[in-house]
Order: structure tokens, then sequence, then C-alpha cells
């Protein structure tokens, strides 16, 4: 059911050093930063050959990623992205398979313009799995 890795996400407290981390010392093409208020976030995507890192900033008073920002200083990574051909399907597979949707289990749309779900970190060896059709 899941297919490629589309990204892994990096919560930073800076978002112009860790930008400059990857543009500079590692020599990577970066976006210009993105701000997603639905989601509480502030973006910057790192291009790879074969997938993206997420930079995420948390952005305004209620971002989800706000208390993990917190408790990493110097940053974290924070989640994994994987495609999904139908994310209806894949939702109803993982609840019956047990697995927790986050939120209200409705898929919204993310920073690529697609419907994204989170899982629940403790239902998924203690990782928090984005979900995205492409
Ligand atoms: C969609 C736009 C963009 C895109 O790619 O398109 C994005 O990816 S935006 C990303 C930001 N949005 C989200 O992350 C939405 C889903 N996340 C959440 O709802 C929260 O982050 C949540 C519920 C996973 C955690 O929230 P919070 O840290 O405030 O809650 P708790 O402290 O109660 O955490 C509960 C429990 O989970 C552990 N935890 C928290 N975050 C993570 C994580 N990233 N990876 C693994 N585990 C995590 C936390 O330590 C707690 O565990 P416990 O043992 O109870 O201490
Ligand atoms: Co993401």
């Amino acid at each position: 059911m899941i297919g490629k890795l589309n990204h892994v996400a990096i919560v930073v407290n800076d978002l112009e050093a860790a930008t400059a981390v990857y543009r500079d010392t590692l020599g990577a093409k970066v976006s210009a930063p993105v701000d997603l208020p639905d989601h509480g976030v502030t973006t910057v995507f790192v291009e790879l050959p074969n997938t993206k890192i997420e930079l995420l900033l948390p952005l305004g008073e209620d971002s989800p990623i706000a208390k993990f920002a917190a408790n990493n200083p110097a940053g974290g990574m924070h989640h994994l992205c994987y495609e999904v051909e139908d994310i209806i399907a894949a939702r109803d597979h993982i609840i019956a398979a047990g697995g927790r949707v986050l939120g209200d289990g409705e898929p919204k749309i993310g920073a690529h313009g697609k419907p994204v779900l989170f899982l629940h970190p403790k239902d998924f060896c203690g990782t928090l799995v984005e979900i995205e059709e492409v």
C-alpha cells in the first residue's frame, strides 16, 4: 500500500540557519519558506534526487509542532511521509488494522496541494507517519 518516501521532516527552531546548513554546508537546492497557517508550520523543502527533506518551523500559537520544537532546541527528526495512491482506502485499511489516524480522520491539503493524513506515532514504531495521496 505505501509507496515512495515522499519526504523526511525535521523540526527546527531557526529556519534560516537550518536552510543555510542544507544550502551552504551540504550544497543542496532549497526552496523559499512557505507559511502553512492551516497546519501551524512554515516549511522549506530541500530537493534531493530521490526524496525531499521538509524543514519545519512552528507557526502560530497552536502549532502542533511547538512542543516538539521546545523539547528539541537543536532540532529533530519529526515525521516520515509515504506516498499512497488512494488515501481513503489507505486510511480505512490502517484503521481496520488497528492503527490510529490523528485529527478527525479526514484528509487535509498538505504542502504539495495533495491530501494528507497523520498516523499516531505509538502505532508506527514510535514514528509519526504522514501519508500523502499522489
Ligand atoms: C501537512 C503539511 C506538511 C506536509 O508535509 O504537507 C506537514 O507535514 S505539517 C507537519 C505538522 N503537523 C503535524 O505534525 C500534524 C500531526 N501531528 C500532531 O498532531 C502532533 O504533533 C502529535 C499529536 C503527534 C504530537 O503532539 P504533541 O507533541 O503536542 O503531543 P504529546 O506531547 O502529547 O505527544 C504524544 C506522544 O507522542 C510522542 N510524539 C510527539 N511527537 C512525536 C513525533 N514527531 N514522533 C514520535 N513521537 C512523537 C510524544 O513524545 C508523546 O509520547 P509520550 O511517550 O506520551 O511522551
Ligand atoms: Co510533512
